[in-house]
This record gives C-alpha cells, sequence and structure tokens, in this order.
C-alpha cells in the first residue's frame, strides 16, 4: 500500500537552485492520498479538545480546513501581510533571505481557546513559530501542531520543541 510520502513529488532546483520542493499538490489531487493524510493528521486528536484550527497560508489552509470540518471547530487563517480585511496583529519572521510579515485577525481566537496549529512543511519552524507567537497574543492555548513533512535538517522541529510544542508530522525527508 501507497504511504503518505509516496504521493508527494519532488521538484529539484525550485524555486532556487539546490532546493529539493516538496510539492504536496500531487497529494492533495489524489483522492486516496487527500484522505490519508487527513486522517493521518487528525489521529493524535482523537478525544482531545480542540476548539479552533489555524492554517498557515497557503497550503496549511487546504489542509486546516479539511481537518477543522472533520473536527466540528472553526477554521482560522494566518496570512501575509496585507490579506486579511479586518483589525489585525502582525508578526516578523525571518525566511531564508530577508524577512516577511504575517498577520492574524484580532478578534479571531478568544483567551484560553485550545488551538491546532497546522501546516503542510515545517522546514526552519519561522512560519510556524510566528504564527505560534500571534495565537498566544490572543491568548490561544496551542494544544498541537501538525504538519504533514517535517524536513529535519533545517531544525523547525527542536525550534518549536525549545518552545514547549508538541509537533506531529506524517513523514520526514533528508535533503534541502
Ligand atoms: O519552516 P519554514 O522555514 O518557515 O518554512 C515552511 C513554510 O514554507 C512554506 O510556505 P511558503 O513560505 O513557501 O508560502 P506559501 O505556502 O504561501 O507558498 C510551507 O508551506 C511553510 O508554510
Ligand atoms: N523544500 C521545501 N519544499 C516545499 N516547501 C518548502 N518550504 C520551505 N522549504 C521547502
Amino acid at each position: 500500500m501507497k504511504r503518505v510520502e509516496d504521493y508527494i513529488r519532488t521538484i529539484v532546483d525550485f524555486p532556487h537552485e539546490g532546493i529539493m520542493f516538496r510539492d504536496v499538490t500531487t497529494l492533495f489531487a489524489d483522492p486516496r492520498g487527500f484522505r490519508m493524510a487527513i486522517d493521518q493528521m487528525l489521529h493524535p486528536y482523537a478525544g482531545v479538545e480542540i476548539d479552533k484550527v489555524v492554517g498557515l497560508e497557503a497550503r496549511g489552509f487546504i489542509l486546516g480546513g479539511a481537518i477543522a470540518h472533520q473536527l466540528s471547530v472553526g477554521f482560522v487563517p494566518i496570512r501575509k501581510k496585507g490579506k486579511l480585511p479586518g483589525t489585525t496583529i502582525s508578526q516578523d519572521y525571518k525566511l531564508e533571505y530577508g524577512e516577511a510579515i504575517v498577520e492574524i485577525h484580532d478578534d479571531a481566537i478568544q483567551p484560553g481557546e485550545k488551538v491546532l496549529v497546522v501546516d503542510d512543511l515545517l522546514a526552519t519552524g519561522g512560519t510556524a513559530e510566528a504564527g505560534i507567537k500571534l495565537i498566544e497574543r490572543l491568548g490561544g492555548e496551542i494544544v498541537s501542531t501538525a504538519f504533514i513533512i517535517d524536513l529535519p535538517e533545517l531544525g523547525g522541529r527542536k525550534k518549536l520543541e525549545a518552545l514547549g510544542m508538541e509537533v506531529h508530522a506524517l513523514c520526514a525527508f533528508e535533503g534541502l
């Protein structure tokens, strides 16, 4: 039987030379693969209290929406700067080159709400860390973080675990 990682396509030298891009669109496009990924991401949370799922732009929206639907809870997007229409709070973070800013609506999470953070891939952990800071600034309590792919060489898991986060990933790829 195929595993989740078997549905993921690797594109060499995208978006820059030397990067092995782990492309989850092939997983999302396959009905068995997509269901397997969502079911496996949900597995650790059976019986766990979760009030909201937060998805990180952009691939975290696809996964987070399906997971929130399955848990019958609300979905909240964290978006790149300038995309959300209401009042937001912002957090900057480091990219491989330069910096970026992500935002969340300031009324999207209520103090004390239990939040699951979802994205497709954990690399340096900078994006997830920025998301975690936004949620915590609103008083949300992060129950766990869930990814399809971990790139262990880039240290994201260690970074999040050092912040006290639980990290679940369905598979890991060696090589950037
Ligand atoms: O752990 P990090 O080093 O922060 O990298 C991981 C992030 O990078 C990718 O998103 P990207 O920034 O390419 O944005 P996109 O999903 O909008 O294309 C991926 O979907 C994660 O969100
Ligand atoms: N190797 C990679 N593949 C896909 N998305 C990424 N985001 C950061 N590194 C990535």
